[in-house]
């Protein structure tokens, strides 16, 4: 059974068509990052999952349970960090894990759950004077109570520096490690590069591709490019490396010696070794994978990748 199933799911606010037909499942005891640029419809998609809003079209299916039918029960087995800090300044953050302990009806340490979220110095500071990250990890540390069967992270690296960003990948592996689902949102790929089995890429209310990491990196045409000096290159040479089979463009950059930049998808060798048939003498080559964020910008902006 799937953790979550999106089918068909439309949500319009009056002219505005936030989300557009999206069908897609996060499968039980999986990371599964959801990526998209700002106004994609990232948030809209978590406040339907929880019936926070209703949509205009489709089902949303959560733990096996409707989503709109059944709201209160897995609201109940879910972990939720919500996109914004929304802790309340006159409480400490013991009071905050209390109210969360209490209405899960669990008898999770306050004191532990804050350890785990590196906020224990802080556990009797009233939340006003916290720094974002410091609200960011208390917020955090509320979605744990109660061990969930599923998290659901909105931005959670939010105002963490890059200690904090790591520690919460590590929560995350470790959620996840007991069993818990993980389905997170974030706008920077990097983020979930580390953690997520697979990740999702929200476009304008649509899922544009959904895949492993390397198997989105993969898809992505022109994924590595291959830089080549040589002693010279005709046109001839040129023209030969430009119909291989997995060469999508083939530019030569200065004159002494020459640089022939190739964007290949599979084998680099054929390059070289059709270069060398020809009489072209190899002095150098250097290959670049094309980063995520490459790949991200390919399927958010539509412009084709190009590996640097
Ligand atoms: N309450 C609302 N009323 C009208 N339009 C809304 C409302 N909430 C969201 N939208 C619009 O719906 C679209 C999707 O927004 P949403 O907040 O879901 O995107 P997001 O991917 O979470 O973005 P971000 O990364 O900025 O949080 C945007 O065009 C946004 O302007």
């Amino acid at each position: 059974m799937p953790a979550i199933t999106v089918d068909s799911l439309t949500k319009s606010y009056g002219q505005e068509l936030a989300l557009d037909d999206l069908s897609f499942q996060v499968e039980e005891g999986e990371v599964f990052g959801f990526l998209g640029p700002n106004g994609a419809g990232k948030s809209t998609t978590i406040n339907v999952i929880l019936d926070f809003i209703r949509p205009t079209n489709g089902r949303v299916e959560v733990l096996g349970m409707n989503a709109q039918a059944h709201s209160r029960e897995i609201r109940s087995r879910t972990g939720v960090l919500p996109e914004g800090v929304e802790t309340y300044d006159r409480l400490t953050a013991r009071q905050h894990l209390e109210f969360a302990i209490d209405s899960k009806d669990t008898d999770d340490d306050p004191r532990e759950l804050l350890e785990r979220v590196g906020l224990a110095d802080a556990i009797d500071k009233k939340a006003g004077g916290y720094s974002k990250g410091m609200s960011q990890r208390l917020m955090l540390a509320m979605a744990l109570v109660g061990e969930p069967d599923l998290l659901i992270l909105d931005e959670p690296s939010t105002g963490l520096d890059p200690n904090g960003a790591r520690e919460m990948r590590e929560i995350v592996r470790e959620e996840n490690a007991r069993g818990a689902t993980v389905f997170f949102s974030s706008h920077i790929m990097e983020q979930v590069e580390a953690v997520c089995d697979r990740v999702g890429i929200l476009r304008d209310g649509e899922m544009v591709a959904v895949d492993t990491v390397e198997g989105l990196r993969d898809s992505v045409e022109g994924g590595t490019s291959l830089r080549v000096t040589v002693d010279r290159i005709d046109d001839d040479a040129l023209q030969a490396v430009r119909s291989l089979p997995d060469v999508s463009d083939a530019v030569v950059e200065g004159e002494s010696p020459p640089t022939l930049v190739v964007q290949v998808s599979g084998s680099k060798t054929a390059v070289l070794t059709e270069l060398e048939d020809r009489g072209v003498e190899v002095r150098d080559f250097t290959t670049r994978e094309a980063s995520l964020e490459d790949v991200f910008q390919s399927y958010t902006t539509g412009t084709e990748v190009e590996a640097r």
